[in-house]
């Protein structure tokens, strides 16, 4: 037995006992010893470079020729950030530079190029060279480049408050006082152009600015970004139809932007990162900054600002990441009617014998939940293009709903919350980080974003081929309107053009009356055309390839809010997998009164008497009340629609106006 200097036998390790040396002796650490001779270059060790990523195209023989190019690729991708990031009222844009501030010094040890900054240089030579007149032109801003999530994570947990790593490896994180969109402080600039296309006045969405508002608020936002150590930039695309693709550009202040953009928008390969040249439309989010209430058309610190003529989108005075997916949203809704293709607030799935739906619906009726279907392939959750050559997908990610998420009721949604997701203003166990998916202390829109393929049957490529049937989604908290209704044409656009749903606003103690909200396209907060245009649309494609439209209640069943109960999630799914298979348009229909729809009257897995709402509310003058109550509503609010054509087709107009409540 070996015995070390001081006389004590060596406890010898099963290790050692079978790794002997030629020499007899026995070492006890059977590993080699750390290359590194400092505890810097022990930990630049652990972190290997990246691969290069231009793949050597011509000249492959020389290594020179690889490096100076990609040498060259990252001089003009700094020069495209610095341009992006350029003061309007100054003569160059600041001095750009990769990589975290904080991170000075370790590059060097990897031997990577030097990590002193190489500023772009801009050369104007129509100016002659002075001092810099600014602090601002003195400073380098530091930029985050497509940044990895687990960079992202980093940065989230080690420089912003309120970000955790939650059980399942989600990062928590907090969007601040805002916790949802603030319609009301988005302006949109109203110049020739925008005067014409768009849709203004009453019921629009669109309340206008000026340019030179939105360049003094553009201003602001650069240069508070600019005042920052560092700055994330993401270039991503929109749009899984290639043809007609959008390459976005979004500037933000905060890892979570960042990392929420990533996995909502569609993520460029390396090789497509390298040829993204100049985007197509620039995202300047300094949320963490209010506007200035001074400024012409601000009504609040919060201002959204979207300029289509410059591509460009200002966000002052909010952190709702929301804000970012639903303003690019808006900007498809201007670009692509233009090239004749539908934008639509929308899910969609598809099955496995290539049959597509589409899920239109407000806020909260159902489109992630019921177009995330274990059965069947998803294209997306909320944004999609209705092509002549089919539908795509316009993001990259999903934005699910998590107040009562249940794994049992949910299991795609519950298995996407991990390593990499977003979950915003959710509450969690201080020690074990384990969600409470029902706590609403910060918010009830607590919310999860994460990539597309997080959802095990995601189709990838997310396109498919054109729609068998146009889902209409309503949760009706009057609970008169029944589970399921066959459409007919000119149903289906009186139903898409009002865009009902009836939610209760405030859900704490007492009854609350429930609140009708009509939104055109079931989604007004993001149309830029007046909605006409774009049902005009749907009808043809919906006529064109054979749709079939359906009116599904998500609400409530035996009475209205406070009475009866929302009506059971694996019953809207029976509903639903009776639509796909084929089984609903062959059953048996009744007619309802007032509103006319069209009923079935037995769905195999579901008790027939709730089928019509009628039979399960106890008091039948309550009911008949609430029902004339509700068609009074959808009346009332069509009133503005009416005197608009749609389409060339005035007998489908007067067919529409047919097409509603009638008593
Ligand atoms: N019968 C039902 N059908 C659909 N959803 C239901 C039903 N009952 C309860 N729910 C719940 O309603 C919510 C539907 O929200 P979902 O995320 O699908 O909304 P959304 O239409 O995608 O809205 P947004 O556009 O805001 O993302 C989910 O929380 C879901 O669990
Ligand atoms: O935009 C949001 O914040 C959430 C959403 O999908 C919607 O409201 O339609
Ligand atoms: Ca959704
Ligand atoms: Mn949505």
């Amino acid at each position: 037995m070996a015995s070390t200097p001081n006389g004590l036998a060596r406890i010898e390790t099963h290790g050692a006992k079978t790794k002997k040396h030629e020499n007899g002796i026995c070492h006890d650490d059977s590993s080699a010893p750390v290359r590194a001779q400092t505890i810097d270059e022990l930990h630049s060790l652990q972190r290997k470079r990246s691969a290069p990523t231009t793949p050597i195209k011509d000249g492959a023989s020389s290594p020179f020729a690889a490096a100076l190019s990609e040498e060259e690729r990252q001089r003009q991708q700094l020069q495209s950030i610095s341009a992006s990031l350029a003061s309007l009222t100054r003569e160059t844009g600041p001095k750009v530079v990769r990589g975290d501030p904080a991170r000075k010094g370790e590059a060097a040890a990897k031997g990577a190029p030097s990590p002193h900054p190489q500023p772009v240089h801009h050369h104007h030579p129509h100016v002659t060279p002075t001092i810099a007149v600014s602090d601002s032109s003195l400073k380098f801003t530091h930029v985050l480049y497509n940044l990895s999530p687990a960079e992202l994570y980093e940065q989230a947990i080690k420089y912003e408050k309120g970000s955790f790593i939650t059980s399942t490896g989600a990062l928590a994180t907090l969007s601040g006082a805002k916790t949802g969109r603030s319609p009301r402080d988005k302006r949109i600039v109203k110049d020739e152009a925008s005067a014409q296309e768009l849709w203004w006045g009453k019921g629009s969405p669109n309340i206008e600015m000026d340019e030179h508002t939105f360049l003094t608020n553009r201003e602001r936002a650069v240069d508070y970004l600019n005042s920052l150590d560092k700055v994330f930039v993401n270039d991503q695309f929109l749009n899984w139809d290639t043809e007609n693709r959008i390459k976005v550009r979004i500037i933000s202040a905060r890892a979570y932007h960042s990392l929420f953009m990533h996995n909502m928008c569609i993520r460029p390969t390396e090789e497509e990162l390298e040829e993204f040249g100049t985007p197509d439309f620039t995202i300047y989010n300094a949320g963490q900054f209010p506007c200035n209430r001074y400024t012409h058309y601000m009504t609040s610190s919060t201002s959204v600002d979207i300029n289509l003529a410059r591509r460009e989108m200002v966000i002052l005075g909010t952190q709702y990441a929301g804000e970012m997916k639903k303003g690019l949203f808006g900007v498809m809704h201007y670009l692509m009617p233009r090239r004749g293709i539908l934008s639509l607030h929308s899910g969609c799935n598809m099955g496995k014998q290539g049959d597509v739906a589409l899920f239109f619906g407000l806020s909260g009726t159902g489109k992630t939940t019921l177009s995330t279907d274990h059965n069947r392939l998803l294209i997306g959750d909320d944004e999609h293009c209705w092509s002549d050559t089919g539908v795509s997908n316009i993001e990259g990610g999903c934005y699910a709903k998590c107040i009562d998420l249940s794994q049992e009721k949910e299991p795609d949604i519950w298995n996407a919350i991990k390593f990499g997701t977003v979950l915003e203003n959710v509450v969690f166990d201080e020690h074990t980080r384990e969600v409470d998916y029902t706590d609403k202390s910060v918010t009830e829109n607590t919310r999860a974003a994460y990539p597309i393929e997080y959802i095990p049957n995601a189709k990838i490529p997310c396109v498919g081929p054109h729609p068998k049937n146009v889902i209409l989604l309503a949760c009706d908290a009057f609970g008169v309107l029944p589970p399921v209704s066959k459409l007919n044409l000119p149903q289906t656009m009186y139903h898409f053009i009002s865009g009902y749903t009836a939610l209760v606003a405030g859900t704490e103690d007492g009854i609350k009356e429930p609140q009708a909200t009509f939104s055109a396209c079931f989604g007004a907060a993001f149309i830029m055309l007046h909605p006409t245009k774009y049902a005009a649309m749907l009808a043809e494609k919906m006529q064109k390839y054979g749709a079939t439209g359906w009116l599904v209640n998500t609400g409530w069943s035996g009475g209205r809010y406070g009475v009866g109960k929302r009506i059971r999630l694996p019953y809207t799914r029976k509903i639903i997998d009776a639509i796909h298979s084929g089984e609903l348009l062959t059953a048996n229909y009744k007619k309802t009164e007032v509103f006319g729809l069209e009923i079935p009257t037995e769905i195999d897995g579901i008790p027939s008497e709730i089928l019509d709402p009628i039979n399960t509310w106890t008091d039948k003058g309550a009911y008949k009340e609430t029902l004339l109550k509700l068609a009074g509503l959808f009346k009332k609010n069509f009133e503005v629609f009416a005197n608009y054509k749609i389409g060339g087709d005035s007998s489908l107009t007067d067919k529409i106006l047919a097409a509603g409540p009638n008593f």
